[in-house]
């Protein structure tokens, strides 16, 4: 048990690569909470997906001591937030469970779209902020500047900003001083009062069950207490609590201003709701804190087994990932073409790419997945509205008076010489320009876009026309009536229900061609034309024809090396693995993504 004076509570804010998690590694390694021989690079990042990709998935906590120049000892309890836009919602959840931020900027860099929309989330939880400069190692950093940056767009005081280098160590330690000298301690607090703890995160442990990330507000949690959460309403005996250091670690009892964990055998992730308040059954708080907002899916697709025998591990898997994800929905799909599948959703692409990689790697399933939608608001001629997840269920046109799609509000920075490329992005892409600024040699954009247009490969598109220099953020602003309708594709005269997508009356012809001409190269040629056709209703708008050819690998091995021979027959065979079979034609898998990034 500390007192409250010698707690901070602080999470680190920053654009994704400005590189939190290595600062993160930095204080915990020179605060000695891990061994030297036990220091993995990226130690809070868990998940193999998440070290591969070098990006941070879920919010996790970690507790470090340090001995300050004041001569005490602090506690201090990092919870470490993601950085990318799908999973904002994360951040602003953890924030309401500390006091002070430290906001990561790299001096090379400067401020971008996602330092912005994390440190209003910081402000607006009425956090304390010291700013960070980090990479100065490196030959282009300019810290002056992005001081100066930071309190131009920012507007926040930042002439005391901590130079440092996470990767060389330099200015580790002024950090954790910084932490302790210009935090606050915990507001309030009292032992005394009725267990009031917030439950800030959840996630499924094989061995455990459900895990519980709490902040003690008031009164204390031990094992061994009946503890209620007052939204759910479900109780439980709490078999444990303790602290991540980073390893967990039991201890007797957390206080008020402490982070720790508490296990009690709950059996799923969606009986925990984060937001919810904990207390005890004995001693109940009287009032509740203010929940969070529940996250929701916005992007959905049809994730199928190629192989139709593998349907039910797939059910396994995606039933044990989403003991792990409260944010990620299924349910199950039928499809013509597909067989058996899911229909899912996600907070946005980022957080279906995931996903889709860890039931191919974790459960090594190879799976189709159908084109990203978002959820489309449907009124037919009787009144009635009906929420549209899969272009597939479209129903008849007659029957409706219009259709309204998400519209999201985008925020772009960008350095001003590749301002025209991203204007005419988002241009083409529907966008209405809202309001355009600088601050310095950088532009900031912000555009009105339809999701439509952003799920598929509006990042990409704009990495690519920026070199990488643009940085990009959104959130959600509403539903709008837009002319628009369902594009089908047939593919040797039958339709192909995954492929079919909603489209802009406008772009029709222009999406429909691109479609075809795409289609055209993925498809490999079987030994007879097949005709590749883009319609809406009836009509035919675009067609291609795929032209015949006999592909014989084998051909070329001059008949005598039996052993070389089987070998390529047996690579033809496993390629074949990843394809379907529609009708007579075989698509391969890549087909039914790759057809759907457009070129502008
Ligand atoms: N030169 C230099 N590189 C650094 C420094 N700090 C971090 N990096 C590198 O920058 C990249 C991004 O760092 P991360 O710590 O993964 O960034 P992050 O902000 O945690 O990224 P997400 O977790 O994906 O949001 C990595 O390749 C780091 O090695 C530094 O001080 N100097």
């Amino acid at each position: 048990m500390t007192e409250l004076k010698y707690i901070r509570n602080f999470s680190i804010v920053a654009h994704i690569d400005h590189g939190k998690s290595t600062l993160a590694d930095r204080l915990i390694q020179l605060t000695g909470t891990v061994a030297e021989r036990d220091m993995k690079d990226q130690l809070l990042d868990a998940m193999d997906i998440e070290r591969e990709r070098g990006i941070t998935i879920k919010a996790n906590t970690v507790r470090i001591e340090y001995p300050a120049k004041d001569g005490h000892t602090y506690v201090l309890n990092l919870i470490d937030t993601p950085g990318h836009v799908d999973f904002a919602y994360e951040v602003s959840r953890s924030m309401k469970a500390v006091e002070g931020s430290l906001l990561v900027v790299d001096a090379s860099q400067g401020v971008e779209a996602q330092t912005l929309a994390n440190v209003y989330t910081a402000i607006e939880a009425d956090h304390e902020i010291v700013p960070v400069l980090n990479k100065v190692d490196l030959p282009a950093a300019e810290p002056d500047r992005v001081r100066e940056q930071i309190e131009d767009v920012i507007g926040i005081e930042a002439h005391d900003a901590v130079e440092i280098s996470a990767k060389t160590g330099v200015g580790i330690p002024d950090v954790l001083e910084a932490i302790v000298t210009r935090l606050p301690p915990p507001h309030g607090g009292d032992r005394d009062k009725p267990l009031k703890a917030m439950l800030v995160d959840s996630k499924y442990d094989q061995y455990l069950g459900v895990i519980c990330i709490v902040r003690i507000i008031d009164g204390v949690l031990k094992k061994g207490d009946r503890i209620r959460m007052m939204k759910t309403g479900g109780t439980y005996d709490v078999d444990d609590v303790g602290i991540y250091r980073p390893a967990m670690t039991a201890v007797k009892e957390l206080g008020p201003g402490e982070i720790g964990y508490l296990n009690a055998s709950i059996k799923q992730v969606s009986d925990t709701r984060v937001g919810d308040t904990i207390t005890t059954e004995k001693h109940p708080t009287p009032e509740a804190l203010p929940g969070f907002k529940p996250s929701v899916p916005v992007v959905f697709c049809g994730l199928f087994p190629v192989d139709t025998n593998d349907f039910d591990d797939m059910r396994d898997a995606i039933e044990k990932l989403a003991l792990n994800d409260a944010s990620f929905t299924y349910e199950m799909e039928t499809s013509a073409a597909l067989g058996f599948g899911f229909r899912c959703g996600f907070l946005g692409l980022l957080h279906l790419e995931v996903i889709r990689d860890r039931l191919e790697r974790e459960y090594d399933i190879d799976l189709i997945t159908t084109a990203p939608s978002v959820i489309y608001h449907i009124y037919t001629r009787d009144g009635q509205m009906t929420e549209l997840h899969n272009p597939a269920d479209f129903p008849d046109p007659g029957t409706i008076d219009r259709v309204e799609e998400p519209r999201i509000k985008a925020t772009v920075l960008v350095p001003d010489e590749y301002l025209g490329d991203v204007l005419k992005l988002c241009q083409d892409r529907r966008g209405i320009q809202l309001d355009l600024t600088y601050a310095g040699t950088r532009a900031m954009v912000v555009y009105d876009l339809p999701l439509n247009e952003v799920v598929f490969d509006f990042y990409d598109r704009l990495k690519s026309v920026t070199k990488g220099y643009a940085s990009f953020d959104y959130q959600m602003i509403g539903y709008r009536a837009d002319k628009l309708v369902k594009m089908q594709i047939l593919v040797n005269d039958e339709p192909v229900d995954a492929l079919s997508m909603m489209v802009h009356q406008d772009r029709v012809e222009g999406r429909g061609r691109a479609m075809c001409e795409k289609l055209k190269e993925l498809i490999p040629r079987h030994m007879f034309k097949i005709p590749i056709q883009a319609a809406i209703g009836g009509r035919v708008i675009a067609r291609e024809t795929l032209s015949a050819m006999r592909k014989d690998v084998t051909a070329k091995c001059y008949g005598g090396d039996a052993t070389r021979k089987k070998k390529l027959l047996e690579k033809q065979k496993a390629g074949k693995k990843k394809m379907r079979q529609f009708g007579k034609v075989e698509i391969p898998q890549e087909a039914f993504i790759n057809a759907l990034k457009m070129d502008s």
